[in-house]
């Protein structure tokens, strides 16, 4: 990558393209000085650039095409990153020409003169111009749309016009607008050749099987010709919600910590519960109630019912092959072993390179985990189709309480990108649906952790004993969740497999799930790598 301050002394205060803007792609001088001179040194400071960890070696521009609207056109370019040491990356960047300087303050791409007209290149989504073109093409989609720029919309988008937009303005991977304050537009940033898993999920569950729980499809732009199909937006109804369910989680906890002192709880009293078993609420003891609360135990039974509704519509598909459920079989047992064991080999390095970023009981599970790697990878290996005969369906693969919004009692489920480490033909592929269910009881474990880390100075007990307390939480609300959701599913047939079966599914995804994140941890914020290093220990040694 060129360094800023070269670029930034080497950029006249205006480039000069004697070309009209209809025609500047046409122009091969500017796409050069864009890409090397002005994208490198940009697309590095975007919360949504993925490409953070390695050494961007060149921008080339894989594809251009139009977004316009009675004349007013703007461009929408697929950049190909490409890196010294890892496997190039595409993102997405509309790009608007405006002249009046105050559009373009902190999102100016390139101050140009185009025939002798003054003003910048920014990222077209800060343009309210831009976003209502886009709300009105996808507004106005006809069926069978055959143009490159492919807008579709779902029946339910009709009879409104455009009011109003804005940023969504949360922590998040791509760019979500808000549209008359009803609508929410995601632009996808990082993509790929292939049609988002989110865009597919969202159409698949809403659209065609009514699930209620996720925000309602209403349209999407995707990039289609003979070689290319490419979402780059999604339209969905936005859910009115207090927040999403791992905030509340925390705040829920916080007060179930807090209690053990409020109420001088021993807890070495503490009733425990079968590991994995199953439990309905009018079965968890008395003392439990008492001392988390019923509440807590009511919102796990919501989320466990829309989780199996979900689960449910996805594997009640008998047409569209993309979603019907499948059986476990050898090409999939070596597809997994390979890919959590090239997994697995990738976290051994990482770790190895990240303990001067460890110490104290991180450091030490960090060592734990390094002197069980062959145990570890023993776990991985024993996997026998042939064993299992529940179903493969397609699944969040992202599952966890920060997917989750919470509105009044209920909840309703968020993002099916997937996880952002997989390829996006691996997130497509159908697996055990209680791969998603590990990922939320591991988020359930994160939650936990993270409210005894996060208040050490503010519960009296000492950190083993908080752990000690931390584990009986998990394992009812473990219970209390797999009681209504293999109720549920059990009830309307998807076939999660036997008892037996179930328990390896869940324990072989929750290993899977925790070395994810343990290179999750250690590669966007190593502080946090002590959670998934603590659920890793917990699971080789039980
Ligand atoms: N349809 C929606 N209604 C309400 N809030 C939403 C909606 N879609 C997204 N959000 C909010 O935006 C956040 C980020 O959305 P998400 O789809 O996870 O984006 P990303 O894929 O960029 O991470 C969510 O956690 C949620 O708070
Ligand atoms: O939401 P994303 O698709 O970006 O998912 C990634 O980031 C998540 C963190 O925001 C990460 O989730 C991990 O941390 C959560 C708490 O912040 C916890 O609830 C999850 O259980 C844990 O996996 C996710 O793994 C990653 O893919």
């Amino acid at each position: 990558m060129t360094n800023k301050e070269t670029i930034d002394k080497a950029l006249p205060s205006s480039y000069n393209f004697n070309n009209k803007w209809e025609e500047l792609l046409e122009n091969k001088e500017f796409i050069k000085v864009f890409l090397s001179d002005v994208l490198e040194n940009y697309i590095v400071k975007q919360r949504w650039y993925g490409g953070k960890a390695s050494h961007l070696k060149y921008i080339e521009l894989a594809e251009s095409f139009r977004i316009q609207k009675d004349g007013e056109v703007y461009y929408g370019l697929i950049l190909e990153v490409n890196f010294d040491e890892s496997f190039y990356q595409h993102y997405f960047l509309p790009i608007a020409f405006v002249s009046d300087e105050s559009f373009a303050q902190d999102d100016r791409i390139l101050p140009i003169s185009i025939q002798n007209q003054e003003g910048f290149i920014i990222d077209a989504i800060n343009l309210e111009a831009f976003r209502k073109v886009v709300f009105e093409r996808i507004l106005t989609a006809i069926p069978k749309d055959k143009t490159l720029v492919r807008y579709h919309k779902s029946e339910l988008f009709k009879d409104c016009k455009y009011e109003s937009s804005r940023y969504m303005g949360l922590e998040q991977s791509n760019t979500s607008i808000v549209y008359n304050e009803k609508y929410v537009l995601k632009f996808f940033r990082r993509i790929y050749s292939d049609r988002n898993p989110d865009y597919e999920m969202s159409r698949f569950l809403s659209d065609k099987k009514d699930f209620k729980n996720t925000p309602a499809y209403l349209g999407s732009v995707q990039i289609k010709d003979q070689d290319i199909n490419i979402t780059i937006g999604l339209m969905q109804e936005m859910v009115e919600n207090q927040g999403d369910a791992w905030e509340y989680m925390l705040t829920e906890f916080h007060k179930v910590f807090s209690n053990l002192e409020y109420k001088r709880i021993d807890i070495s009293q503490l009733p425990k519960t079968e590991d994995y078993g199953h439990l309905k609420i009018s079965d968890v003891p008395a003392q439990i109630i008492d001392w988390v609360g019923l509440n807590v135990f009511t919102k796990i039974q919501t989320l466990a019912k829309r989780t199996a509704e979900m689960h449910i519509a996805l594997g009640s598909e008998f047409e569209d092959t993309a979603f019907t459920p499948s059986h476990f079989n050898g090409d999939y047992e070596v597809w997994l072993k390979n890919r959590l064991l090239y997994q697995f080999q990738n976290r051994l390095n990482t770790i190895e390179n990240s303990l001067h970023k460890l110490d104290g009981l991180a450091l030490e599970l960090a060592n734990e985990f390094l002197e069980k790697k062959n145990l570890i990878r023993k776990r991985f290996v024993d996997f026998d189709w042939t064993k299992l005969k529940g179903e493969r369906i397609r699944v969040h693969g992202d599952y966890h309480l920060g997917q989750i919004l919470v509105k009044d009692d209920d909840f309703y489920i968020l993002d099916f990108e997937g996880e952002p480490e997989s390829t996006i033909r691996d997130r497509k592929v159908k697996q055990p649906p209680l791969k998603d269910i590990a990922g939320l009881f591991r988020s359930f474990h994160y939650a936990i952790y993270a409210t005894i880390f996060n208040n050490s100075e503010f519960y009296k007990q000492n950190q083993e004993h908080l752990f000690e307390a931390g584990e009986i939480l998990y394992q009812y609300l473990k219970s209390v969740f797999l009681e209504t959701y293999v109720t549920n599913v059990q009830e309307a047939n998807l076939n999660i497999g036997y008892s037996k079966e179930r328990i390896f599914l869940l324990k072989y995804s929750l290993l899977e799930k925790a070395v994810y994140e343990l290179g999750y941890e250690l590669n966007s914020r190593p502080r946090w790598a002590v959670i998934p290093l603590k659920g890793i220990s917990n699971i080789i040694n039980n």
